[in-house]
């Protein structure tokens, strides 16, 4: 008896509360409108605390499309406690972009989470301020600028080559092979020996490690950050990704910390017969201890982090795949430099055949990057002779 009256005395009091939130809210919004008059952008009626996250689905890019389409190219929307507005043509890419690129120049707070230990140096989602700069400046003059990226023009041609040797092999034994997987794997590579000397597939532990970790939180991250829209209940850790995302990135941060100890030692023996970027972090971090902006061993971390990797320089604005304005992509020249040979190279050297059905399956899988909803699976057949490339 006495937890039944405790129930009721709940719902009454949790339903007192919210009648009087909502009608706070109402009351103080009618204030603000009657003082000064901000026009916001259209936007479709919103339902209290979850806002407009009933309208979106997993594809956000249809979703946002299909309210474009009644509710205009710029237009307002609420998920919890976070608003964005949705940009849909060019002519009002070009106005944020150019005009009032610096008022969108910060990011939401994905990934800021408690549960995020690199939520202070995590480059792609920092606000925009001092530190954020320093790095943007590190990724144009040192990382990723032309003459670096000319540096590691071995490297990626190394790994193209061992792609095309893999899809020979398949061709010659008759079997399929995951394209989708293949040139992640591809990818990766490149990138994990462009950053740390290090392959991400074979069989080193460490490689292994780094796979399984990216992997992870690649999945994990989607969902953490769903969480996060709900502002303050996101300590509640609603959907459990919070604690395992937390693990992964300890296992990350201790991973981390070891390579970057055999890259120091390296430094200190002047055992290093070829730069990579986290070579060049390291000398940045030990340079200027007096410099305003500095770069710690856990900003090097945090800025390792997430990132898997026409008219594409943002430009024009009405195909943006880079992004644009002072937070558009700096590795969209790395990008480039690999994107091209390697199609290239695979639609020149073999001939590709469905393993199911006669047409690709285009429908678009969840998340940011609208890959593939099903694995592209085909049988390769050697077309040319591919020593041509291989030597
Ligand atoms: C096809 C490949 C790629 C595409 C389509 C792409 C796309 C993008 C887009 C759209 C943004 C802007 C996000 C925003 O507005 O917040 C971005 C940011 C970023 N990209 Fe890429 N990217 C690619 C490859 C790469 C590569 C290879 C690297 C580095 C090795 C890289 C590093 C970054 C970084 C660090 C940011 C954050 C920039 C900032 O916050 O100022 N991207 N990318």
């Amino acid at each position: 008896m006495a937890i039944a009256l405790y129930t009721d005395q709940s719902y009454l009091l949790f339903f007192i509360c919210l009648i009087s939130g909502l009608l706070l809210q109402s009351f103080i919004k009618k204030r603000v409108k009657g003082h000064k008059t901000i026009q916001l952008p259209p936007s479709p009626l919103a339902l209290p605390i979850i806002g407009h996250l009933h309208l979106l689905g997993s594809t956000l890019h249809q979703s946002f499309q299909t309210l474009a389409f009644r509710y205009g190219p710029l237009m307002l929307i609420r998920a919890g406690t976070t608003t964005s507005y949705v940009v849909s043509n060019a002519i009002v890419a070009k106005e944020v972009f150019k005009t009032h690129d610096i008022d969108f120049a910060s990011r939401p707070e994905f990934g800021s989470s408690d549960y995020n230990i690199y939520k202070d140096t995590l480059f792609s989602t920092l606000g925009y301020g001092k530190y954020w700069i320093f790095m943007k400046k590190v990724c144009m003059m040192e990382l990723l600028s032309a003459a670096s990226i000319n540096r590691f023009a071995d490297i990626r041609r190394q790994e193209m080559v061992k792609l095309l040797e893999l899809l020979l092999k398949r061709s010659g034994e008759g079997e399929s092979c995951d394209v989708g997987v293949e040139l992640m794997s591809m990818t990766n590579n490149m990138i994990c020996r462009m950053t740390m000397s290090t392959r991400c597939s074979g069989n080193a532990n460490e490689s292994t490690e780094i796979r399984e970790i990216a992997k992870g939180i690649t999945l994990l991250s989607g969902q953490l950050s769903l969480g996060e829209v709900f502002g303050p209940l996101k300590k509640y850790d609603l959907f459990g990704a919070g604690k395992k995302v937390k693990a992964l990135l300890i296992r990350y941060d201790q991973l981390l910390d070891r390579i970057i100890m055999e890259h120091e030692k390296k430094r200190h023996s002047q055992d290093i017969k070829k730069k990579d970027m986290m070579d060049i972090l390291l000398e940045i971090s030990d340079g200027d201890q007096t410099a305003d902006v500095k770069l710690t061993r856990n900003g090097i971390k945090g800025f390792f982090l997430h990132h898997d990797p026409e008219d594409v320089k943002g430009q024009r604005f009405d195909y943006v795949p880079f992004g644009g304005g002072r937070r558009g992509c700096p590795g969209s020249g790395l990008a480039a430099a690999v994107m091209h040979v390697t199609l290239a190279a695979v639609v020149q050297c073999f001939h590709w055949k469905l393993k199911s059905g006669d047409k690709v399956d285009m429908e678009e899988g969840a998340g940011f990057s609208a890959a593939l909803a099903h694995p592209l699976v085909c049988y390769p057949t050697v077309r040319v002779n591919t020593s041509v490339i291989t030597t």
